[in-house]
């Protein structure tokens, strides 16, 4: 493969002393520069030609380092290193603040500035490496999470880390918050992608069905066993085995899981042989992890080894600026497999969905979403095509409600505030356990999982 030559690093500094040093010093290490002393300079230069990293000094004649900074990150893709005086601490921070990613302070040693460069600029290639593998995944199908809240950033962020290594992951969010999404993209980002991703949801198979789905087992191996069968860890190799709602597995499955982890090897059920398995191991659960391993039910070791990398996926009504852009991706998807031409969301209906604490998360969001596609008949999804306990909730401080609906909205907050447990939400209410499950009912409320 044809080594391509690294991106120069423009080096914007006006004191043309230090600038010329500086440029030696990368050029010595092959690796091209170009020079700019005032900010219109680095500019008139950038418009021309692209930067793999920039070092900026703070101290520019013609404009506020800072400014410039806050400009070239809106405009530019390279990472900027400021530089800057000792005594300017404060200046640094705010730098970093604006979204530099390093700082170098002067005066500078020249091998500091060199491993500092060298950093940097690597950082820089991969990042543009992993941006195009995605866009390849993106154009193959992938789905991609959609949000912009700082929590989206950094598990994107943290999905491009996890999958350039090996280690295994847990997922931990409630339900419909796109663990299985996430954990779908780390495989095809990974080195694994051409092999199979496997899952299985480990709370909806009793024990035993589990262990054979996962181990596999050979013929007459149990009662129902007429076949030889492999089991995902076996099927999955070379590839990613996703484990959901892995807090509920039991503990009989989960040391047969830690060991087979740990010695890369296995026996089917039943079987004598050993089998060697390479799989990368991608756990979830929408349960605190820590707190079932602090108290006891679940293996300790096995959640540390599990937890080499840890993702959190926090519920949508903790990032409500994620909402209109998810749901406007869902509308784009939707619009040709719906035959609609929907265009966007009126303003009442996105402060709507805005109030609403989506206690099924992004999953009950794209269910509103296409329902209210399908309702609407103009080329935008207005209040009136959202469910009524959506616009109820909402309307709760409209106080426009009749008793009835105002009692079902009051349930739902209240089941809310206790994060679903309905023993503690009958108390909260004042009535049997019996009649809030009626209401429940006939007020057609869902219930969060515990
Ligand atoms: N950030 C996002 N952007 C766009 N779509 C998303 C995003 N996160 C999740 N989704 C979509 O929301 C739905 C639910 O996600 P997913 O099934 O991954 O959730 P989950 O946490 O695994 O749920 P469960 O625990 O119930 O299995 C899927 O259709 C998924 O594609």
């Amino acid at each position: 493969m044809n080594q391509t030559l690294p991106l120069p690093v423009l080096v914007v500094e006006d004191d043309v002393e230090l600038r010329r040093s500086l440029e030696e010093l990368l050029q010595a290490e092959s690796i091209p520069t170009l020079g700019a002393g005032t900010a219109a300079e680095a500019a008139a230069l950038l418009a021309q030609k692209e930067a793999g990293l920039i070092l900026l000094d703070l101290g520019l004649p013609d404009m506020d380092g800072l400014e410039l900074l806050a400009r070239l990150k809106a405009s530019e893709e390279a990472p900027v290193v400021v530089l800057t005086g000792r005594s300017d601490i404060a200046t640094v921070v705010e730098a970093m603040k604006r979204g530099a990613e390093n700082f170098l302070v002067k005066p500078m040693e020249a091998a500091q500035v060199i491993a500092v460069v060298k950093k940097e600029l690597a950082r820089h290639v991969w990042h543009r490496q992993m941006e195009s593998q995605m866009a390849r995944e993106k154009a193959r199908g992938v789905r991609f999470p959609v949000g912009e809240s700082k929590a989206m950033r950094e598990v994107r962020q943290l999905v491009q880390k996890v999958a350039e290594t090996d280690a295994s992951v847990v997922l931990l969010g409630e339900s419909g918050t796109g663990k299985g999404m996430i954990a779908r993209l780390i495989h095809s980002l990974s080195r694994r992608r051409e092999a199979p991703f496997l899952d299985v949801n480990c709370a909806a198979l009793a024990p035993q069905l589990l262990e054979s789905e996962l181990f596999g087992h050979e013929r007459g191996a149990f009662t129902d066993a007429r076949e030889r069968k492999l089991g995902l860890l076996e099927a999955a190799h070379g590839g990613t085995v996703f484990l959901d709602e892995i807090a509920d597995m039991d503990p009989h499955v989960q040391s047969k899981l830690l060991k087979a982890i740990e010695d890369r090897r296995f026996r089917r059920l039943g079987g004598v042989r050993e089998i060697q398995v390479d799989v990368c191991i991608i756990a979830a659960t929408h349960r605190d992890l820590r707190e079932e391993a602090e108290s006891g039910r679940f293996r300790k070791d096995l959640y540390y080894r599990l937890n080499v990398f840890q993702i959190v996926l926090p519920p949508l009504r903790e990032r409500k600026e994620d909402i209109l852009p998810i749901a406007t991706a869902f509308i784009t998807e939707l619009n040709p497999i719906l035959g609609k031409h929907i265009q966007g969301i009126h303003p009442d209906a996105v402060r709507i969905l805005e109030a609403y604490p989506w206690p099924g998360n992004i999953r009950e969001l794209r269910n509103v979403v296409e329902r209210a596609m399908i309702l609407a008949h103009g080329d935008e999804i207005r209040p009136e095509h959202l469910p009524r306990e959506i616009r109820l909730h909402k309307g709760l401080d409209a106080g426009l409600l009749s008793l009835e609906e105002l009692e079902a909205a009051h349930i739902r907050r209240v089941i809310q505030a206790v994060g679903g447990n309905l023993k503690k939400a009958a108390e909260v209410l004042g009535i049997s356990r019996s009649t809030l499950y009626d209401k429940i009912e006939r007020y057609g409320i869902s219930v969060p999982r515990d």
